[in-house]
């Protein structure tokens, strides 16, 4: 099944075409890298998709449902989940709580009866979420630091909090900007196990080749907002177009 489709997207920052006409799609499960050099448009490409940005032409859809006019918030409850080139993380909650507020919002039922009275059903589903919360904090390597303050912690360690904030509901399309800026060798590593443990189809906008080569399944080369290549890293790596436009 397609995870993604973008189809056709163009948008224009007055006289800039930031894209312009860009189609690609991306398979379930697999791990999508966009590249390509500064002003390519992958920023703008990420907004389309998470639905900050309305393309002037064009659709995005997720799991073939057309979502070009969702919000953010809507596309958030199908199941799409971003991270961002600057963390969003709750500085004055520690790790674990960073990640269960990540899954209280669907709310436990009942309302305040239930809290009150601790129904059975209401007390299995905290066990349920206390678990998810310590395996999704194992998955990122946060476990010894759960009980930290967020804001405490050095900008890797709050890169891999946002990321298992956005895990901890199982998202079906994950979008990840930057993920490797500001983690250390160690952090950059775990990061690549962490992706390549997913199931979860991953869209992500990387400067690190090394890192994107390794990473992904799947690039597709973005310059001046049009696609100039996709494939495999293998072929992208080798590709003359590619080279003349980015790698160098
Ligand atoms: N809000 C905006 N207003 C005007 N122009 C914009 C705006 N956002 C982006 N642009 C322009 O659109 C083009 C694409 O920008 P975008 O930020 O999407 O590129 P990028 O590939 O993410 O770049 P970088 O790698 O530097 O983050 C650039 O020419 C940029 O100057």
């Amino acid at each position: 099944m397609t995870a993604l489709a973008v189809e056709g997207v163009s948008v224009s920052f007055g006289g800039v075409m930031a894209l312009s006409e860009v189609s690609f799609t991306v398979p379930e499960g697999q791990v999508c890298g966009v590249i390509g050099p500064n002003g390519a448009g992958k920023t703008t490409l990420f907004d389309v998709v998470s639905g900050l940005r309305r393309p002037r032409s064009g659709r995005v859809l997720v799991a073939g449902a057309d979502v070009t006019g969702d919000s953010p918030v809507r596309r958030a409850r199908a199941g799409l989940r971003r991270t961002f080139q600057r963390t969003q993380v709750f500085g004055r909650l520690t790790v674990a709580d960073n990640v269960l507020s990540a899954l209280e919002w669907r709310g436990g039922g009942g309302g305040l009866l239930a809290d009150l009275t601790a129904l059975p059903a209401r007390r299995r589903l905290e066990a349920a979420r206390r678990e998810r919360v310590s395996e999704v904090l194992e998955l990122c390597g946060l476990l010894p630091l759960r009980d930290a303050y967020a804001a405490a912690l050095p900008v890797g360690q709050r890169r891999l909090v946002e990321l298992a904030r956005a895990l901890a509901d199982r998202p079906s399309l994950l979008l990840l900007d930057e993920p490797t800026s500001g983690l250390d060798a160690d952090q950059t590593v775990r990061l690549r196990e962490v992706i390549a443990a997913l199931e979860t189809t991953v869209l992500l906008v990387e400067h690190d080749m090394g890192f994107v080569m390794d990473t992904c399944d799947h690039l597709v080369v973005l310059d001046l907002g049009k696609v100039i290549a996709e494939g495999p890293p293998s072929e992208i790596r080798t590709d003359p177009v590619v080279r003349a436009a980015y790698l160098g």
